[in-house]
């Protein structure tokens, strides 16, 4: 379970995010909205310990800060905006570098499991007949794909999605979605991911949290928190009447 208590966090000494406070429970999807700039990214990289904090962001009862890196590898995984720099990997290879958490030194071999747990996350993202390209020679969406079957490979409590679908075309932003969805159910395990597309929010989370301004403004299931109002003052536009119209040009 993650627990999160009257949380701030920011750079350089002034706080993005202001008094946060939810519970996560194991098997549940969350998912974080807001306009640019709200603070969703800053967020998440505070419940991967990767920017300092004040309050408490617990999981399974202890803070994130106490656990040492190699211990929290194997509890959160923070799969962030594609970053452009390529290493010379193979697909089989980069996803391999998940089961370091596991490894117990740098020198081990990977094992006869970890193998099996590779090409299992090759498999559900679609990149198994491909294991062997060099990801330098792989579109933006193959290579979000590369990523997220590394974090797959991680197995770890929680994972953590920053605009995990963007590079991905429909079919596979559905079946992405589909896979973190049941893995989360069938294992106990938590996703947070930050999504814009609020058709896939309405879609896929069990609760949504939205933010302005680093603060919760709202916080409950996909039906309480995007209601046409609440979104028109956070967002400043009427998203539902435009949702709506969109829809009316399929029929
Ligand atoms: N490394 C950093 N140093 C200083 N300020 C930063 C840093 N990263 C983000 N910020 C600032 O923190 C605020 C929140 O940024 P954050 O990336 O968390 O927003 P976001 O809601 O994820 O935005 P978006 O939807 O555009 O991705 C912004 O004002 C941004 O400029």
């Amino acid at each position: 379970m993650l627990e999160i208590k009257n949380l701030y966090c920011g750079y350089d000494e002034v706080d993005i995010i202001k008094n946060i406070n939810i519970k996560v429970e194991k098997g549940e999807n969350l998912c974080i909205i807001g306009p640019n700039g709200c603070g969703k990214s800053t967020l998440l990289k505070s419940i991967a310990n990767i920017i300092e904090y004040k309050g408490n962001i617990k999981i399974d009862n202890k803070e994130v800060s106490s656990y040492n890196r190699k211990e929290l590898a194997t509890k959160v995984a923070l799969m962030s905006q594609i970053s452009q720099i390529y290493f010379p990997y193979t697909i089989y290879e980069s996803v391999a570098l998940g089961r370091y958490a596991y490894s117990k030194s740098v020198f081990n071999s990977i094992s006869g499991e970890d193998k099996e747990i590779i090409l299992d996350s090759l498999e559900k993202v679609g990149l198994y007949d491909i294991k062997d390209k060099m990801i330098s020679e792989l579109s933006g969406g193959q290579l979000q794909r590369v990523f997220l079957a590394r974090t797959f490979a991680q197995n770890p409590d929680i994972i953590l999605l920053d605009e995990p679908t963007n590079h991905l075309d429909l079919k596979h932003q559905i079946e992405l979605l589909q896979h973190l969805v049941s893995w989360a159910r069938d294992n106990e395990k938590i996703v947070i991911g930050v999504l814009h597309d609020l058709n896939l929010v309405q879609y896929f989370s069990d609760k949504v949290i939205m933010l302005s301004d680093g603060e919760v403004v709202s916080y409950g299931s996909a039906k309480e928190v995007l209601e046409s109002e609440k979104l028109k003052n956070v967002y400043g536009i009427d998203i539902k009447k435009f949702m709506v119209e969109v829809l009316e040009k399929w029929q």
